[in-house]
């Protein structure tokens, strides 16, 4: 609850004018049955001046109450949805501020439901707060106090009646805490198992998957609807025990008074008083209960969303330093494991590839070419070892320059929903279309992207599902290229692309970006033999280097790879 206290600040007024409406409104319910005694008395003795004037005061007591709640419920609201918004958004900020790494440590299905269950949890707890938590102790205080008032002599039926069901309801919370803290996590597993069939509905249509996902969700899907079913079962026997011990309390309150109504005639007009401050008696118990249970839920989500706000990113970034690096790059014995691993998946790797030249990187799936492009990128850092770009240490260099430098093309690259043009101006906020269609021109996508009727405003949908596979990766290259920058890595990002279109992409980047160091991962031999350098990978380590001439002659493995890939295009012509 710490962590909201900062966001209720924001909202002080509001946070003031619910708490008086609930003064207001609980002096309204506590006054009703002592004016109704009152009244009852009144009517016993036949004095119509006071049924009238204890009336009047009993309506407009009414409508106080009435007005009392709206505002309570208007102001409580306020509080809740601003604290909500906000905490959403310092949640959402502090997610765009986490390494790469850190995002994968939490998995992004499980930010997400952390973005949108878990605050929903806290606006309706804040909600709940403001309507409840000190309407609760003042109402059952103030009931307790009234109705011993009201009658001395039958105290110890309340404190009977309140035993009995602060009894059930602590039994009923410890067993439901434990089914909330596990239906947020159901909800989690359902998320992600949806997810993970929309992402991959292709797949899932293709290999003809339905049913077997029908069933994994199912399973999911029926473990959350029965934590869920428990936690109704016990609400809907509690219920039941609460209202039966009120109703006992209330039976054995008028058999007493039955006893004693002739020693004690005024306890007639009481006993209406006294039921009225035993029902309030109960519901502050049943609403303090339903609030505990509540506040269970949304502590376990205020833990969840605390954990991601007081994540140090596992990455820091100088604040500021040379804003302009050349495109050298260098490794000095670098190795690198990835978080949670026990085997460095890049072992002792040195290279240094001048500015304005072409890398190319071969080797077996898994070999460490994407580790090596995103150590780059400075999506991870190395365990020992130097980076360098144009002389710098990665480490060294702000964000913002590293951005500036590095442009990074992968072969699944993600095209946000809004426009081309949208898209190509995340990377170059004041790019013209001029500008774009230079891009487009080196990429290969000005062909279809010109043919579009609104061109460079075309729509982009969610996951880019309007364009094919090859036409999202050359708008991808074309958002890679549109900066002009030091260093472009191409991550088989050319691999949907066919053969004339490639080498077309490959001429116009050497004619277009001659300043540009190129760095190109491929599968085929083909797309990096004319690179001023090829570096072989294998598991982890450099095992050739040179040019494709000299790689022939020095390094088995590529020899290996090129005559496979050789073979195979003979065997296909
Ligand atoms: N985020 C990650 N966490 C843990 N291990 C990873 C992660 N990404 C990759 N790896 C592991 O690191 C190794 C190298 O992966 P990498 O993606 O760099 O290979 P690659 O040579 O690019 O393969 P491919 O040609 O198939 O794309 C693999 O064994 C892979 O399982």
């Amino acid at each position: 609850m710490k962590r909201l206290i900062p966001y209720f600040k924001r909202y002080r007024r509001d946070v003031w004018l619910a708490l008086l409406s609930v003064i207001v409104l609980v002096f309204a319910t506590l006054w009703q049955p002592r004016l109704l005694q009152v009244i009852m008395n009144a009517i016993i003795k036949n004095d119509q001046t006071t049924v009238l004037y204890q009336g009047m005061l009993l309506l407009g007591l009414a409508v106080l109450g009435i007005i009392g709640g709206v505002v309570n419920t208007i102001y409580s609201a306020k509080v809740a949805l601003g604290v909500a918004t906000d905490l959403r958004a310092d949640l959402y900020a502090k997610v765009q501020t986490l390494a790469f790494a850190d995002v994968e440590k939490f998995s992004a299905s499980n930010l997400v439901v952390r973005m949108t269950n878990d605050i929903n949890q806290v606006q309706q707890i804040v909600m709940a707060s403001f309507q409840q938590i000190t309407r609760i102790p003042l109402l059952f205080i103030g009931a307790f106090i009234l109705a011993v008032v009201t009658m001395p002599e039958q105290w110890w039926v309340i404190i009977v009646m309140m035993l009995l069901i602060v009894a059930a309801a602590v039994f009923a919370m410890r067993r439901m805490t434990v089914y909330f803290g596990q239906t947020q996590q159901d909800i989690e597993n359902v998320n992600t198992v949806a997810r993970e069939n929309l992402m991959g509905i292709r797949v899932v249509k293709s290999f003809v998957q339905e049913p077997n996902e029908i069933r994994k969700f199912s399973e999911k899907s029926d473990e959350l609807t029965a934590v869920t079913a428990k936690i109704g079962y016990w609400f809907a026997i509690l219920m039941p025990i609460f209202f039966l011990t009120a109703n006992l309390a209330v039976g054995v309150a008028v058999y007493l008074v039955g006893q004693s109504i002739t020693t004690h005639p005024g306890y007639l007009a009481a006993i209406t008083s006294f039921i009225s401050y035993l029902m309030q008696i109960l519901y502050a118990v049943i609403n303090g209960g339903f609030l505990m249970t509540f506040a269970a839920r949304a502590f376990i989500s205020i833990g969840r969303i605390d954990e991601v706000l007081a994540t140090e990113p596992s990455m820091q970034y100088v604040p500021d330093g040379t804003d302009h690096v050349s495109g050298e790059i260098s490794f000095e014995h670098v190795t690198f494991t990835y978080p949670g691993d026990d085997r460095p998946t890049l072992r002792d790797v040195s290279f240094t590839v001048p500015a304005g030249s072409m890398l190319g990187i071969v080797g077996a799936t898994g070999s460490g070419k994407t580790t090596l492009a995103q150590l780059i990128a400075r999506l991870y850092d190395p365990d020992a070892g130097q980076i360098k770009i144009g002389g710098v240490d990665v480490r060294d260099l702000p964000e913002k320059t590293l951005r500036a430098t590095v442009a990074y093309v992968l072969q699944r690259s993600t095209l946000f929903s809004g426009t081309i043009a949208g898209n190509l101006r995340q990377v170059k906020p004041d790019a013209q279309v001029r500008q774009m269609q230079w891009a487009a021109n080196v990429a290969q996508s000005a062909e279809f992207i010109e043919r579009l009727p609104q061109t460079y405003d075309a729509p982009v949908e969610e996951r880019s599902q309007n364009f094919s596979g090859g036409q999202k990766q050359r708008l991808a290259i074309t958002r890679g290229v549109i900066a002009n920058p030091e260093i472009l890595i191409l991550d088989d990002a050319t691999s949907a692309l066919d053969a004339r279109s490639e080498k077309l992409v490959q001429e116009a980047l050497d004619r277009e970006l001659k300043r540009t160091t190129t760095i190109v991962i491929a599968e085929k031999i083909a797309s990096i033999i004319r690179a001023d350098q090829i570096l072989v990978l294998d598991n982890g380590r450099i095992a050739g280097q040179g040019t494709h001439q000299t790689l022939l002659q020095s390094s088995a493995i590529y020899q290996a790879i090129y005559q496979t890939q050789k073979a195979r295009e003979e065997g296909l012509k």
